[in-house]
């Protein structure tokens, strides 16, 4: 017993690292989801199971060109304080970005850190303006960080919503916030039979072969599966790995939003990565002159990407992570072992596969 006591555990520097990250970085979660899906009932449900974390609340209402209110609920040991948070710009992509960010960081200096932020977007905010502007690099010294997106989707009219067509350019909501998700809670499963379950959960996958699916009622869920996934940092490697051998590709009933995955052995310079990366994110940026195009004609849009890649200068591997003309490298802990497989997951519109393997191929090193 003594002698523990004189000779002290060794911590590896890198454990230490991420304890203390961990430790003063508070996780946002986004819940997005179409109207009248079940998100304030999950929300609500979350907030009063036991969980022992202090849980911040945002809830936007972005009205229509109205000034941006945000309605905050604290909870604590069960008490729920409401509190109105002003935001001066209805803009999600640009300004709000630093209010949004702002306002949370000005809250917390007033009511003490939270534990957990949570993120009620409406049925109309795309969800991946607000979670580009939740994913802030660490090296910019937020104490927030964007931990994952959970859709809810209404079971019964789910089909409807996913598959409604829309006019050209157009987008469908309810189909890119299946596309932005990392876990996908198919709620209301008490109003569907088995049969049109199993529709629900064949189209959502088609949409989106990453993610997670989950079904439930009235938004109860086992809170591990939807808090602390660490879906946007080096952390969810291992989960991208299997996933890669377990989701297979669909085809896409409504051809519009597709995951699009590809493996190709080789490295990549990390200039030559990027500059792959920027001009597939500019692909939906109608007016660069570059916008790539499907070989009907369409101009693609990634809505995500993940991916881990083999660098040429390094051992380990790197995770690639795009969300809304956002991306990041990050470097994991995991080394390469043998032949090195890039391995790519787009999700998003109008996405060619070959078109974007060959873009890959052609960056990779020769
Ligand atoms: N039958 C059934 N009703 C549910 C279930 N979950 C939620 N509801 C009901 O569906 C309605 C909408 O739920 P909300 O949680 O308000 O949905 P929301 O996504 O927050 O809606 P908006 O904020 O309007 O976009 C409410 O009346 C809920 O009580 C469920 O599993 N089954
Ligand atoms: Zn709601």
């Amino acid at each position: 017993m003594e002698e523990d006591e004189d000779c002290p555990e060794l911590v590896p520097i890198i454990e230490l690292e991420r304890n203390e990250e961990s430790q003063c970085k508070i996780p946002v979660t986004i819940i997005t989801g179409y109207l009248g899906a079940g998100k304030t009932t999950l929300l609500n449900y979350i907030l009063t199971e036991q969980h022992n974390k202090r849980i911040a609340v945002i809830i936007n209402e972005f009205g229509e060109g109205s000034a941006v209110e945000k309605s905050l609920a604290i909870s604590q040991a069960g008490e729920l304080y409401e509190e109105w948070l002003e935001l001066r710009n209805g803009c999600l992509c640009c300004s709000v970005k630093d209010n949004g960010l702002k306002a949370i960081e000005n809250l917390m200096q007033k009511k003490g850190k939270f534990d957990y932020i949570l993120l009620e977007t409406t049925g109309l905010a795309d969800p991946g303006a607000v979670a580009s502007m939740f994913w802030v690099d660490a090296e910019l010294g937020s104490d927030i960080y964007l931990d994952g997106i959970v859709s809810v989707v209404d079971a019964k009219y789910a089909l409807q919503h996913l598959l409604e067509e829309k006019p050209e350019g157009l987008v469908n909501e309810a189909a890119r916030q299946v596309a932005l998700a990392d876990v996908l809670l198919i709620n209301k499963t008490d109003l569907v039979s088995t049969k049109e379950l199993e529709d629900v959960r064949s189209v959502v996958r088609s949409i989106n072969g990453l993610v997670k699916i989950l079904e439930t009622q009235r938004s109860r869920v086992d809170l591990t599966k939807i808090l602390d996934l660490h879906a946007f940092d080096s952390l969810s490697v291992k989960s991208l790995q299997d996933k890669f051998t377990t989701s297979n590709s669909h085809q896409h009933l409504d051809k519009s939003i597709v995951t699009v995955t590809f493996e190709v052995f080789g490295n990549v310079t990390d200039e030559d990565l990027h500059l792959f990366i920027q001009c597939v994110f500019a692909l939906q940026n109608l007016l660069w002159e570059k916008n790539v195009k499907n070989k009907s004609g369409v101009s693609m849009e990634v809505i995500r990407l993940k991916g881990l890649v083999a660098l040429d200068n390094k051992q380990e591997q790197v995770i690639v992570q795009g969300v809304h003309e956002l991306y990041d490298l990050e470097e994991t802990q995991v080394k390469w072992e043998g032949e090195k497989l890039n391995r790519m997951v787009f999700i998003g519109r109008h996405l060619d596969k070959d078109i974007l393997k060959q873009l890959f191929e052609s960056a990779l090193k020769r």
